[in-house]
């Protein structure tokens, strides 16, 4: 097979088109049908047919984390929240769980706040201290979970990614990086030794939202810098810049930034990636982890479409500037079927990825063309 699958409108039949995207849809019915949860308790306001979302909070060590969450933990925002602090380490994450799993060693303090809303800190290993947490649903409606400083968080975004779509009480609802202003382009920069990855790019790579936290410490220049050097490596994210972690929570919480059939924030999403056009190119700093963005004129099939996420994402069959295999952190994409009015998202971490129309139409007037944004973690070449 070549490297290169996603070929524009390689268009079939007409007719075969349809008996796939109805096979497509038919799975799609009955994956929707296994998600039901047959919950008698009413779902909470924010949360998705009883599903509770997940935040999850990251950055390098002393960025703010713990200063954003006790923020968030203060404002009103009418929710009862969980806190999980998340002792997952740098090697394997899923690993840990299952050693924590077995010894059943279990930390957990509840804190009653004056505005209403339910803390609870669970000092274990992410799984299952939620799946504690969720005996005692009803108690609280959203979760938010904050990495160590020198934690891989994609490990624990899979999980809860995965978790969402096997039907799970949870699901993932975003990635918040916090970065130090003042140190965090000393972070992003720094060299590791062979084979070993920089936590700090890694962390902002995945995020939907990066909050540029300290700005009191830091000029405008040293801040311009490193937002250059964050957008280079997440295009997709949105920078926000904080003093002592203060964000309106509505760009932090309630984003639904990983289920596609959410309208809330489809829009916004959607147009990010339409003007997004060579924000990934500027700047070739030495780093290990960037944005780019791939284009192809014109439409595709769903099967040249599924060809092309399982070379990228799991042959790893596409090469990225320097010759290297792409290694995808993440990845989000637009792309119009060919015989199809309907724009389909794609979104992906590591080799995971999922697929799903929009209600949203593609404009007559314009020249139809897939775009996805792709996180390539592939380090490049020594000099
Ligand atoms: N000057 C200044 N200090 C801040 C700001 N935000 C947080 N801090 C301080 O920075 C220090 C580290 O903040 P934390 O919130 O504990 O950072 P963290 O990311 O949770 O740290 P670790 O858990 O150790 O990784 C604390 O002393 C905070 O008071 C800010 O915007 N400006």
């Amino acid at each position: 097979m070549a490297g290169m699958v996603l070929q524009p409108d390689v268009v079939s039949s007409g007719k075969d088109e349809r008996a796939t995207d109805e096979d497509f849809a038919k799975e799609e019915e009955e994956e929707e049908d296994d998600e039901e949860c047959p919950e008698l308790i009413p779902a909470p306001a924010g949360t998705q047919g009883g599903r509770i979302p997940v935040t999850v909070i990251t950055g390098y060590l002393g960025a703010g984390k713990t200063t954003l969450l006790n923020y968030i933990l203060t404002e009103q925002h009418g929710k009862r929240i969980a806190v999980i602090l998340n002792e997952f380490g740098e090697g394997s994450a899923l690993e840990q769980v299952l050693a924590v799993k077995q010894t059943g060693a279990l930390y957990e303090e509840w804190l009653e706040l004056r505005n209403g809303c339910l803390c609870c800190t669970v000092k274990d290993s992410g799984l299952l201290a939620i799946e504690s947490l969720l005996q005692k649903k009803g108690r609280f409606d959203y979760i938010l979970l904050e990495t160590t400083g020198l934690a891989d968080p994609v490990a624990v975004a899979s999980v809860f990614w995965v978790d969402a779509n096997l039907g799970s009480d949870v699901y993932l609802d975003g990635v918040i990086t916090v970065v130090d202003a003042k140190y965090g382009l000393e972070h992003l920069l720094e060299k590791k030794p062979d084979g070993l990855v920089n936590e700090a790019a890694r962390q902002a790579g995945l995020a939907d939202i990066i909050l540029l936290n300290k700005v009191d410490l830091a000029t405008w220049e040293e801040r311009e810098r490193l937002k250059g050097l964050l957008r280079n490596v997440n295009a997709l994210a949105k920078i926000i810049e904080t003093q002592r972690a203060r964000v309106n929570l509505d760009f932090v919480l309630d984003l639904h930034s990983f289920d596609n059939c959410a309208s809330v924030g489809l829009r916004e999403r959607l147009s990010q990636l339409e003007t997004q056009e060579g924000a990934a190119t500027h700047g070739h700093l030495d780093q290990s982890i960037r944005s780019v963005t791939f284009e192809v004129p014109g439409s595709v099939t769903q099967s040249a479409l599924d060809a092309f996420l399982q070379d990228l994402l799991w042959e790893k069959k596409m090469l990225n500037e320097e010759g290297h295999c792409m290694e995808v952190l993440r990845l989000k994409g637009l792309v119009p079927l060919a015989c199809e009015r309907k724009i389909v998202l794609v979104q992906g971490v590591r080799e995971l990825f999922d697929q799903e129309e929009t209600p949203m139409d593609w404009p007559e007037s314009r020249h139809r063309h897939c775009r996805f944004i792709i996180i390539d973690t592939q380090a490049p070449p020594k000099v």
